[in-house]
């Protein structure tokens, strides 16, 4: 097995060094002015990581944002989320991240995620453990739903669809019952959270590669289960996961909750006017009927 750990050890130095740029910390600042963070973080991230191993390739979420085609190779490729929680960087909700994935033959050797405002440094290298600030991490092992704290996010969807089948997703959850359902603000510290024991749960449908791919190994190394909302394979470009403490936790999630359509990571982008766009956005027809009967 390739050793990937001098790739790691300098993943995390770039993300604790872009973490340390005065513009990451919360401060207020006019929603452009955020963007050039997200674009600039990116920008340093990628140039460090490039510099020292020009071979490696990279999806980062800017740079999709900008037009580049999001491709997920056998080759050894950096998966970069800036800034994970912008809106939280926005309104100084305090948890906003930087989260890196590294994957060789789609499959992810370890992951970063650097919750800057907290100084936490999470991290997870395949087969060796997860690690808060250096200390083993391990989730819960909560099996009893009925005893669960349940992480999910809101997500920047607003069409109906996909709002009517989010909240009746929390309800039927709350409905179980569940001890509590929380959302930060930033899908790969909502994760961290579960692989350190804070939470027993975390679903989410609607987000993108960036935002999971570093926190669903740590989630994995911490002793947790990672699966797709259906409760099958889980699927880093499919745009739906639930990381749980347990099997047990997990299935009860998959049958509890509904999807609702998203685009694939990996689809081509819609034509618009003749000219690709980045749109990736869930789409689908409005809701026939409220479904809150599905098996509880
Ligand atoms: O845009 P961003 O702040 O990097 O990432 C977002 C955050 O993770 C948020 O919690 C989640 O609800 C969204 O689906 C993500 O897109
Ligand atoms: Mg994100
Ligand atoms: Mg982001």
């Amino acid at each position: 097995m390739a050793d990937w750990t001098d790739c790691l050890n300098f993943g995390i130095s770039v993300a604790k060094r872009a973490g340390e740029q005065k513009e990451v910390k919360l401060k207020s600042s006019p929603a452009d002015l955020v963007t050039e963070t997200d674009q600039r973080v990116e920008k340093i991230l990628i140039s460090a990581i490039s510099t020292r191993y020009p071979q490696h390739r990279f999806i980062g979420e800017e740079s999709v944002a900008a037009g580049e085609r999001l491709q997920l190779t056998d080759s050894p490729t950096w998966i970069i989320d800036p800034i994970d929680g912008t809106v939280n960087f926005v309104h100084r909700f305090p948890f906003v991240a930087i989260s890196i994935a590294f994957a060789v033959n789609k499959q992810t050797e370890f992951g970063i995620v650097y919750s800057c405002v907290e100084d936490k440094l999470f991290h997870a290298q395949r087969g060796r453990g997860a690690f808060l600030n250096g200390e083993p991490l391990h989730v819960s092992g909560q099996e009893d739903i009925s005893r669960c704290v349940v992480v999910t996010e809101i997500g920047a969807e607003r069409d109906d669809l996909a709002l009517s089948t989010l909240t009746s997703n929390i309800f039927r959850l709350l409905k179980l019952p569940v001890h509590g359902v929380r959302a930060l603000g930033t899908a790969a510290v909502d994760m961290c959270q579960v692989a350190m024991g804070g939470a027993d749960a975390y679903y989410h449908i609607g987000m993108h590669c960036w935002d999971i791919a570093a926190s669903a190994i740590i989630v994995r190394e911490a002793g947790g289960v990672v699966t797709d909302t259906d409760g099958g394979w889980f699927d880093v470009m499919s745009r739906r996961v639930i990381a749980a403490s347990s099997s047990a936790v997990a299935n009860r999630i998959a049958q509890v909750i509904r999807p609702f359509p998203c685009r694939r990571d990996d689809e081509e982008p819609l034509q618009s006017g003749g000219q690709l766009t980045a749109d990736r956005k869930c789409a689908g027809p409005l809701m026939k009927s409220d479904d809150t009967n599905k098996t509880h």
